[in-house]
């Protein structure tokens, strides 16, 4: 017998990530090739974005995808989010070229109440949230302050795009395959003070850190390409990275709602006060995920030169939260 249909949330649906994640969605490769979605599409309540949102419904429709079991577009976040399973908030203003995301947080802030407020009301109270709009983390505390009767572990963050930048990175500088790569994590914000981590990473079970064996090209080639990821592809393109985002995006909710399978992924996720992140910072941890729900991993020894780097990017999300503080 098929499923019933769940309801997946998607906020910004007409922007560039929208465009690349939606027909993935709907395709299953998110949810599985038997799980039947209806799409709930908010757009800013504006004629020019309802009507690119119209257009991208037209295509979904002429895809024909038979997992897609109904499209609900709309400029409410009450309707939007009404009875959501997944809620996917990517709608938010993007970087442009020489912007940092410290910038963006306060006219951001603003959504991420308005729709916190709006889940809070009419989600499924097992909802899973994922934030891509920057600043995420922040962002997705926020929403998370501004939905109080839902749980907080809800609410997460997307780090797995560095996570996956990360993995990348290393593939090529060992020349091994990037899916046989394992516990890999990435630390913080996602942001350039991200601390991306190999310490405990290994390949067909053999240390990564001991077959590169450079202190140097992780602190000053490894870290800096990909904290200045996002900042180097809006650089080449004019345009932030779109389809990598989608990607990690699709990774990070495909494995919180169908298990990790015993592996390590990066979520952001509200601390509970492990490895000192106080709590409810939402902070890059390693996790393992099973019967949707996810795990921290810990126990891990953290070595003077990754609690500097942890200081600091918890310092910055500290800086965040205190410059949005006032409107919570
Ligand atoms: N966490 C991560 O790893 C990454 C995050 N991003 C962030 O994702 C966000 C979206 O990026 P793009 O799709 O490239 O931007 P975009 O500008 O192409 O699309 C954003 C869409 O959101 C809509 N929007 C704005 N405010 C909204 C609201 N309150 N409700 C509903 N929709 C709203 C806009 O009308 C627009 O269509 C940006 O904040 C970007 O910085 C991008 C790449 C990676
Ligand atoms: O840098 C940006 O603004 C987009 C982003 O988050 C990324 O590509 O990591």
């Amino acid at each position: 017998m098929s499923k019933k249909p769940v309801r997946v949330a998607v906020t910004g649906a007409a922007g560039q990530i929208g465009y690349a994640l939606l027909f993935r969605i709907a395709s299953g490769e998110m949810l599985g090739k038997d799980q039947p979605v209806i799409l709930q599409l908010l757009e800013i309540p504006d004629e020019k974005a309802q009507k690119a949102l119209k257009g991208v419904i037209m295509e979904l429709e002429d895809c024909a995808f038979p997992l897609l079991a109904g499209v609900i577009p709309t400029g409410d976040p009450l309707v939007a989010f009404k009875d959501a399973d997944y809620a996917l908030l990517v709608g938010a203003r993007p970087r442009g070229p020489g912007m940092e995301r410290a910038d963006l947080l306060a006219a951001n802030a603003q959504i991420f109440t308005a729709q916190g407020k709006a889940l809070d009301q009419v989600a499924s109270r097992n909802v899973k949230v994922l934030v891509v709009g920057n600043p995420a983390n922040t962002n997705a505390y926020i929403a998370m302050k501004s939905a109080p009767s839902l749980p907080r572990k809800n609410f997460t963050a997307m780090l797995r795009l560095d996570h996956n930048r990360a993995a990348s990175q290393i593939a090529a500088k060992t020349g091994k395959a990037v899916g046989d790569i394992e516990k890999l994590t990435v630390w913080g914000n996602h942001s350039p003070t991200m601390y991306a981590d190999y310490r405990f990473a290994t390949i067909d079970g053999k240390s990564v850190k001991d077959m590169i064996n450079d202190q140097v090209w992780n602190a000053d080639t490894f870290l800096p390409t990909v904290g200045k990821r996002g900042a180097a592809i809006i650089e080449a393109r004019g345009l932030s990275s779109a389809a990598s985002a989608a990607n990690a995006a699709i990774d990070h909710m495909r494995d919180w709602a169908l298990g990790s399978n015993g592996k390590w992924v990066t979520m952001g996720i509200p601390s509970d006060g492990q490895y000192g992140i106080p709590k409810d910072v939402i902070f890059g941890f390693p996790v393992t995920t099973e019967n949707g729900e996810y795990k921290l991993v810990e126990g891990l020894e953290i070595d003077e030169f990754s609690q500097e780097r942890i200081n600091k990017t918890l310092k910055e999300l500290q800086d965040e939260q205190a410059g949005v503080a006032h409107l919570l």
